[in-house]
């Protein structure tokens, strides 16, 4: 679209003339100030196709100056460029109705092709003027202290490609947070390429991650791809990284130490230019006692580590993660509903041991079973209770009696019959085998065959489950209690 008008507000008088340039080149119109009060007066007079303003300006924030124009012409795109680097400024930019946000220094070429979509990409058919809907667009949901403290740290890694380590129990939000590194960075032009590990049967992880050769194992009739060449120029997230079997850490670890690799089965070795993110609900550092981690490969991934904090800690974001899944779930066609405060006051006092994932899946029950537009606590307490009674059938022993004296009169039972017989070796393993078997077939009996749920009750991945229940070849019955 040549020959538009384009309004830019900034004090600097050289990013002025660079920006007047290139955009006159391109046959638009522009039209510059040094300052907020022009450009409102403008944009007042119903001038311009498109705004471009900095934040910091003599007299007034250009961040405060974004509402007012989306109010008064919501059709208005507005770029905000900033020298002010952080997460924060980023996500207000976006928040408060920008199309875009530049921060500075920015690459010309990446302003003029911003310039170009602002100015030809189709605009949505309703503006969005509700502040429920401006905050759709942010990655992440919560202004408590504790979120508020990891997006410091996030803005602070926004222009590096420092390697980060996510905890956090199941369900806290590490998969976001490890996307919002990558699109909020600098390889954000990139792929993100998330590889599971609890997922991957062990024996493949390593064909998985490196690719393989055609013919280097039985079945492996073409070559394929790893995903480090899939991530390559963008970032790797390696989700429950503490699934990782022993020998692919060791490869990782080289792999890591040298930034090359051969496939499976291959000879060249490959340069990779990938930005590692890691994740895990466990605890490394008791695994590298146990054995199971590599302690050498924990000092390479724990570079910067972030702790997301479990929903129980920062109760006050469950309402505004509540309105945020309630307006997702009526974009999907469910009538918009909304929680009475009494109901509010109730989820709020939950512990949600399956974090915001729980939370979510409750908020789409609640949108979905319910007629009710407005969802009281009569409502909350009646999912709350099947919840809960399909966690006492699992945790409670029969008559009264807790889980570790059932588990310790078993274990006696088991010494006194064996008696000289015991295994020489691997006990330990084997004990909690036997016990994890009847623990997920009971869970998933009490949620009637549901994973979701089942891996919810028991604090498990999702997909660690789906692995657990191959494994143990456990008989999923749908429907029956
Ligand atoms: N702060 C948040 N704002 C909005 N949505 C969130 C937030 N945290 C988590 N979610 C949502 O909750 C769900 C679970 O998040 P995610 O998959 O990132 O968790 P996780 O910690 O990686 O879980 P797991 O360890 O089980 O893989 C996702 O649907 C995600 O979009």
């Amino acid at each position: 679209m040549p020959g538009a008008t384009i309004l830019i507000a900034d004090d600097d008088r050289a990013i002025r003339t660079v920006l007047t340039q290139a955009l006159a080149r391109l046959g638009h119109d522009v039209r510059t100030t040094g300052n907020a009060a022009t450009l409102w007066r403008w944009v007042e007079d119903g001038d311009g196709d498109l705004v471009i303003t900095d934040v910091v300006m003599p007299d007034e924030n250009g961040l405060d100056l974004v509402p007012r124009i989306k109010k008064l012409r919501p059709d208005l795109r507005i770029i905000v460029m900033s020298a002010q680097n952080t997460l924060l400024t980023a996500v207000k930019a976006t928040e408060r109705g920008a199309f875009e946000y530049l921060p500075k220094p920015f690459d010309l070429r990446e302003l003029v092709s911003t310039v170009e979509r602002a100015l030809t990409q189709p605009k949505p058919a309703v503006a969005s003027e509700e502040a429920a809907d401006a905050e759709e667009q942010l990655p992440l949901i919560g202004r408590s202290p504790a979120m508020q403290e990891i997006y410091r740290v996030l803005a602070r890694l926004m222009g590096t490609d420092l390697t980060v380590m996510i905890f956090g129990e199941s369900g806290t939000g590490k998969e976001l947070v490890a996307r919002a590194l990558h699109d909020f960075g600098k390889r954000r032009s990139g792929p993100f390429v998330a590889i599971n590990m609890a997922a991957i049967p062990r024996e493949l992880i390593e064909s998985e991650l490196f690719g393989h050769e055609k013919g280097a194992f039985t079945g492996a009739t073409t070559r394929s791809a790893g995903r480090f060449e899939q991530a390559q120029g963008g970032t790797l997230f390696l989700d429950e990284i503490g699934d990782m079997p022993i020998e692919a850490q060791t490869r990782l670890l080289r792999v890591l130490q040298e930034g090359e690799y051969t496939a499976v089965g291959g000879r060249t070795s490959i340069r990779t230019d990938v930005r590692i993110v890691a994740a895990t609900h466990r605890d490394l550092r008791q695994m590298i006692r146990q054995g199971l981690f590599r302690e050498d490969l924990f000092y390479r991934l724990n570079v910067v580590p972030i702790r997301l904090p479990p929903l129980r800690e920062r109760t006050e974001d469950v309402p505004s993660l509540i309105r945020h899944f309630l307006a997702q779930v009526a974009r999907q066609g469910l009538p918009l509903k909304t929680i009475d405060p009494q109901a509010m006051d109730r989820l709020k006092s939950y512990r949600w041991p399956g974090n915001v994932r729980e939370l979510e899946n409750m908020v789409r029950r609640l949108a979905a079973l319910y007629a009710q537009e407005i969802i009281g606590i009569d409502v909350v307490e009646q999912e709350l209770a099947e919840v809960a009674a399909a966690g006492t059938t699992v945790v409670e022993a029969p008559a009264g009696e807790g889980l570790g004296a059932a588990a310790e009169r078993h274990l006696k039972e088991y010494f006194t019959a064996h008696g000289e017989a015991l295994p020489a070796a691997g006990l330990y393993d084997r004990v909690l085998r036997e016990i994890e078997r009847p623990l997920i077939s009971l869970t998933l009996t009490a949620t009637r065959g549901n994973q979701i749920r089942a891996a919810q009750l028991l604090g498990l991945n999702r997909n660690t489950l789906r692995k657990k229940i191959r494994e143990l070849d456990i008989q999923v019955v749908r429907g029956v209690r």
